[in-house]
């Protein structure tokens, strides 16, 4: 651990750290996981790319034809009828020269004949035994799909800090790549922790919630790619949250936790991540998601995610996703946000950077425009599902009157 990330920031009096800060600090923190694996690229979907790839030759390899027809000469244009001197058929090239006056007839995907440069479609030729007669001819050159339109022989295809999507693979797949180098995948721990959570199955006493969180990030983190270790619910007790520290980090690359990070008296989660690591800082400038608290256990970087449901969400797509993404390998690029009309009133107060939940709509003009979901409490879980965007309002923005423009943040495969 740096000194320099510890040396500030740290302590209950210390005011809320703008969102762009603290993830400026931790990523500036956090490296990337330095092992690496090889991998069939059929199982490399999602993975980070560890290695850059060049195209060995060319794609397609020669110039082949974009329809069913006859490969021609241009130099025969207006002849009215062509002598058919064989075929080219996708994975049967025709092997002979094309002469004055000939075609060969052509599938998509055959292979262009030498001395051939256009290719007719048959649905504007006629043949009738060797003789096809050609109805309209085209521009020369025309239906050719030419030798490296795709890709060029030594062109990078792919760089390093890639998460492989289903083109990519498919991409591979075309330079004939049996095998790529990825990073291997960030391991993340998590527990919940609360008197008060039940697992699922089991009935509720009074005052009891059923435990989502941990399903919630179990599944974010397996839209990350993460491998996952579930420790399960952890009593809002010092001793049981110590061991829990202990046994959760060991041999992970994070520990993520939920609840406890804010000033109540069962809130014990800074305390003890003091007493068995170090805190970083432990309140940030988004609503939700206040009292998130960084720092370090054991060899682990640690992430207390405030227990409230949407406060869960939002942190962990705002600062958790981007550590982790880094952490993977991943070159991954900020949010993209999008300035758009919002048709909802919405409360604000300045002071903390907020991510409300909206659905895009289209307007009348089928212009993109913003709606609020409705309540935006940090426990309405709802919102989160009902939402398909962020509307982003800055920390020192008040209020949006209806019809003002905002920015959306559309949710990207992490939360759909
Ligand atoms: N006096 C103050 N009180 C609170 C403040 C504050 O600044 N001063 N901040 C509020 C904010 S903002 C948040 S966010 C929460 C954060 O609370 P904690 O991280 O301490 O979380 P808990 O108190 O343990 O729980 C909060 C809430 O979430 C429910 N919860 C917890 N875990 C789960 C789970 N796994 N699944 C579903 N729901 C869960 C829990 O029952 C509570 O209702 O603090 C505010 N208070
Ligand atoms: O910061 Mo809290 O997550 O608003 O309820
Ligand atoms: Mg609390």
């Amino acid at each position: 651990m740096s000194e320099r990330l510890f040396s500030a920031g740290c302590g209950h009096d210390a005011p809320a750290m703008p969102l762009a800060e603290a993830l400026q600090r931790i990523l500036g923190a956090v490296g990337t996981v330095a092992a690496r694996q090889r991998l069939a690229v059929r199982s490399a979907l999602g993975r980070v790319l560890a290695e850059s790839v060049t195209a060995p030759a060319d794609v397609p390899a020669q110039d082949n034809s974009a329809m069913d027809g006859y490969a021609v000469r241009g130099e025969d244009r207006g002849t009215e009828t062509l002598r058919l001197v064989g075929s080219a058929f996708a994975g049967h090239p025709f092997s002979g020269r094309l002469g004055t006056g000939e075609c060969v007839r052509i599938m998509t995907g055959g292979v262009i004949p030498a001395g051939a440069d256009t290719v007719i479609m048959q649905e504007r030729a006629r043949a009738e035994g060797e003789r096809v007669h050609i109805e309209s001819w085209p521009e020369t050159g025309d239906n050719i799909r030419p030798a490296g339109e795709d890709l060029r022989a030594g062109e990078t295809i792919l760089g390093p800090g890639r998460r492989l999507t289903p083109a990519d693979i498919g991409l591979l797949a075309s330079v004939g790549r049996v095998e790529v180098a990825v990073h291997r995948r960030p391991r993340v721990a998590f527990f919940s922790t609360g008197d008060e959570l039940r697992g699922l199955g089991e009935p509720l006493g009074p005052g009891e919630i059923h435990d989502s969180n941990r399903y919630t990030l179990h599944a974010m983190l397996t839209r990350l790619g993460a491998e996952v270790f579930d420790y399960g619910v952890v009593a809002d007790e010092p001793a049981a949250l110590a061991q829990a520290f202990r046994d959760a980090s060991a041999e992970v690359d994070a520990v993520l936790t939920s609840g406890g990070v804010s000033v109540g008296e069962a809130d014990f989660i800074g305390r003890i991540l003091g007493e068995q690591g170090e805190v970083d800082f432990w309140s940030i400038a988004m609503k939700p998601g206040r009292p998130l608290t960084f720092g370090r256990v054991g060899t682990a970087w640690f992430f207390g995610l405030p227990g409230n449901p949407v406060s869960v969400m939002a942190t962990f797509s705002q600062v958790v996703a981007p550590t982790l993404r880094q952490l993977a390998g991943e070159n991954a690029a900020p949010p993209r946000r999008f300035r758009v009309r919002c048709r909802s009133r919405l409360r604000k107060k300045p002071g903390r950077m907020e991510f409300q939940r909206g659905r895009l709509v289209p307007g009348e003009d089928g212009t993109l425009e913003v709606e609020s979901v409705g309540h935006q409490g940090s426990g309405i879980l709802r919102s989160m599902s009902l939402a398909d965007c962020f509307i982003v309002l800055p920390e020192d923005a008040g209020p949006v009157a209806a019809g003002e423009d905002v920015l959306v943040e559309p949710f990207d495969t992490l939360l759909r």
